[in-house]
């Protein structure tokens, strides 16, 4: 049986040494140790420590039985109470409280719990009891200290004598001391109860502890005892006779065991040694066959060194030979070489010379090839002068055969606000006249059913209505009729060839002739995105001029812009503040012939220097803001005023000695109102009989000049005495007719139609139609 020991430390828990207190309680205080000595017991008992004032405790324990002073009590008696009082409590060992021993318990390690329980219950019920006691020492004290207070007044109201009064001071004042020196035990006794308490949960732990290891050791009792048992039930079932045999065969095993053990070793120790043998002999083994390989490469490389040895005599005799072969080649050689260094001096000398002669034909070579090369440039300079030459005279004559006087009719789109809910389609290009013909029908008199005319109003270039419901047709014959959807770039390839003529020296106008709102102004100007025939005309010019400089010419323009308004002109480049002036001063400029070379000129106008298309733009901003605009009821912004842009083109050849003096004069018209439609009056009135004055002037100088009269009235309107250098000649001209399509305007559309059509009957510079034109009858 292997039962568990537990250590006889952990069993015992730290002893508390409970001694007695003697006197007035016989209070517990704990020293720590079982064998603590009397002296550390006095130090932790106060009971025989002398106070700092000589009283010793004893007295005050004494002191502190006296019992409560009565009323009427005579200070000796008082005295004397007191004094029995001491006397009666002087034990030193009181028999109600003898010091605890250690509980038999803990002295053996089979303490039982219950033990320890009633003996840990025993000591707080002792400390318990102790505390009561000490609380009722000090309300007996206080008591008492009471009492003397009382006695000392009723020993004063009694006229007690001096020495009693003193005796009875001291008494209380010993009394008092006590007090305090009580009040110190009762604080060092709450301390020795907590650390009681400690020690109690110190035990109370350990016994805990106690208790499981007593479970355990219990439950492995129990298990052995089992066992035991289990063994001895076995025992019991084997016979006699088989434990015999059982012992035998197990004493027979144990020898068998040793004598197998015994043959293993000898054996263990036979192997060793062989193996010990067998590495000996392959040792020696080993020795011999280095011994013998050693032998065979020596034997090896003795026939090898034979053998080279041989060879090198052999090579040695071949080597002297080529030696010798070699110093008779190097002799040979150096004597060749001496004979070539003097050839090489002789061939650099040649070289030299060589050299010096292939420089002299090389820069006879490049010489000339740098003439014939200069004569080419020169010839094909010659011949871009000369086709430039040809070009233009093919291209004037192409101009000419074209004439001189061209019209392009263009009809502008409806504008949003003009939708008509029955627009009737009145103008139409006609498809196979290749862009020249236009249709133009009557438009049908709704009130009535039929067409509104059925007599055209101008009769000559109309074909009858075959019927009377038949609508009434116009044809006419345009040198371009452009439709709505034409763009304004498909209507400047058209007129670039006149442009370029402009810069190759002729004077050109380009107007553009309509009623109010039929889309001149679109046309010459343009818009922002849509730009017209002046910027583009401007660009075209200054592109060509460009190309042009790489031939030798220089160019240099100026441009103004004007606007003659009821026979005034005005400078549209003013500044505002000049402009303003001008307005107030209408006859501010004259038009002035140069007799030399016969151009017209305003005198004063102001003439700028334009060298790029963005100058020009800049400048149709500001004569736009200058442009006088009044309202007729026809249209809110309609232009009452001729406005003339003119860029003069100076260029100059100096190698073909040729100047340039070209002209571009693009006119946006006035407004052609018939008087009757725009139903005019007063100023507006007078605006009106002013515009169809000078175009009438302008129809009737383009007859003079078809009709070739001696006559030509330019003087008639400032107009064309403005335009009489650009006019005739061989200058060239182009009209264009701008046509609104809505129905309202049909009357006015078809009244320039006709004027166009006169116009483009005429030639100015070569007759191009034997007939006489009259603008008179339109
Ligand atoms: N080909 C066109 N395509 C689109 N819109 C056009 C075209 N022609 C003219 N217009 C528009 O028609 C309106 C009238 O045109 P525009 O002011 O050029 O007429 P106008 O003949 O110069 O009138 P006015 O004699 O009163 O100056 C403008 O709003 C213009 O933008």
């Amino acid at each position: 049986m292997n039962r568990e020991r537990v250590p006889t430390s952990r069993l015992r828990p730290p002893t508390p040494v409970i001694t007695s207190l003697e006197g007035v309680g016989g209070l517990l205080l704990p020293t720590g140790a079982t064998g603590a000595s009397s002296a550390e017991r006095e130090n932790c008992a106060p009971a025989n420590t002398k106070e700092n004032h000589g009283v010793t405790v004893e007295q005050r324990r004494a002191e502190a039985k006296t019992p409560p002073v009565r009323p009427g009590t005579k200070i000796a008696d008082l005295t004397t109470e007191t004094a029995v009082t001491r006397t009666q409590n002087q034990s030193s060992n009181d028999p109600r409280f003898p010091p605890p021993s250690l509980p038999n318990m803990f002295a053996s390690e089979q303490a039982s719990s219950s033990q320890l329980s009633t003996f840990m219950e025993e000591t707080r019920r002792r400390m318990e009891e102790q505390e009561r006691r000490l609380h009722a020492m000090i309300r007996l004290q206080q008591q008492q200290v009471a009492g003397a207070s009382a006695v000392t007044g009723y020993g004063r109201s009694q006229g007690a004598t001096a020495a009693e009064l003193e005796a009875l001071h001291n008494m209380i004042s010993s009394q008092k001391h006590l007090i305090d020196s009580l009040q110190l035990e009762k604080a060092q006794m709450v301390n020795a109860v907590q650390t009681e308490r400690l020690a109690k949960q110190m035990v109370e732990r350990e016994v805990a502890e106690l208790k499981n290891c007593l479970q355990e050791t219990e439950r492995r009792t129990r298990q052995l005892e089992k066992a035991l048992e289990e063994a001895h039930s076995r025992h019991n079932q084997l016979s006699e006779e088989e434990v015999t045999k059982l012992r035998a065969l197990e004493r027979d095993c144990v020898e068998l065991e040793q004598a197998l053990a015994a043959e293993k070793r000898q054996k263990q120790r036979d192997a060793e040694e062989k193996e010990a043998e067998i590495a000996r002999v392959r040792r020696q083994l080993e020795e011999e066959a280095q011994e013998s390989i050693r032998r065979a490469v020596q034997r090896e490389r003795i026939e090898n060194l034979r053998n080279r040895l041989a060879h090198t005599e052999s090579d040695a005799s071949a080597l002297r030979d080529r030696v010798r072969h070699l110093e008779t080649t190097l002799r040979e050689t150096e004597s060749r070489l001496v004979q070539f260094e003097q050839k090489y001096t002789h061939l650099e000398s040649d070289l030299m010379a060589v050299r010096s002669e292939l420089r002299v034909a090389e820069e006879a070579n490049f010489r000339a090839l740098l003439e014939s090369r200069e004569q080419t440039i020169r010839e094909l300079e010659e011949q871009a002068r000369e086709d430039e030459r040809v070009r233009r005279e093919l291209h004037n004559m192409v101009q000419e055969l074209k004439g001189n006087i061209r019209v392009f009719c263009r009809i502008r789109p409806l504008l949003p606000e003009e939708r008509q809910p029955t627009t009737e389609n009145l103008f139409q290009p006609v498809a196979r006249s290749c862009g020249r013909g236009l249709e133009v029908y009557a438009p049908v008199d709704t009130k009535k059913g039929r067409p509104r005319n059925d007599r055209p109003p101008f009769g000559a270039d109309s074909a009858p209505a075959s019927s009377a419901s038949e609508r009434p047709k116009w044809v006419f014959q345009f040198d371009r009729v452009f439709d709505a959807v034409s763009t304004q770039k498909q209507v400047f390839e058209e007129i670039s060839q006149l442009v370029q003529s402009a810069l190759d020296g002729y004077k050109v106008c380009i107007f553009a002739y309509g009623q109010t709102g039929s889309g001149k102004t679109f046309t010459m100007i343009g818009d922002h995105q849509n730009p017209g025939m002046i910027p583009l005309s401007v660009r075209q010019v200054f592109a060509h001029a460009a190309k042009l400089s790489e031939q030798g010419y220089t160019f240099s323009f100026e441009a103004c812009f004007l606007e003659i308004y009821n026979e005034h002109i005005r400078d549209l480049l003013a500044k505002e503040s000049v402009a303003a002036a001008d307005s107030t001063e209408p006859n501010k400029f004259a038009i002035k012939v140069d007799r030399a070379t016969g151009s017209t000129y305003v005198s004063d106008v102001r003439m700028v220097s334009v060298h790029e298309p963005a100058d020009v733009e800049r400048l149709l901003t500001i004569s736009a803001r200058n442009r006088m605009t009044a309202s007729t009821q026809m249209n809110e912004r309609s232009s009452r005023s001729h406005s003339v842009f003119r860029l003069y083109i100076r260029g100059e050849n100096h190698e073909m000695q040729q100047k340039i003096h070209g002209l571009l004069n693009l006119i946006d018209l006035a407004g052609s109102e018939r008087l009757a439609r725009s139903g005019s009056e007063g100023e507006r009135l007078r605006e009106t009989q002013h515009i169809n004055k000078s175009l009438s002037a302008l129809g009737d100088v383009i007859a003079a000049l078809a009709n070739k009269e001696k006559h030509v009235p330019f003087r008639n309107s400032k107009l064309t005495y403005l335009l009489q250098d650009s006019l005739g000649g061989d200058s060239k001209t182009l009209m264009f007719v701008n046509i609104s399509p809505t129905l309202d305007s049909f009357p006015e559309s078809l009244c320039s139609l006709r004027f166009a059509a006169k116009v483009n009957a005429c030639d100015i510079g070569t007759a191009r139609r034997n007939q006489r034109v009259s603008f008179q009858d339109i």
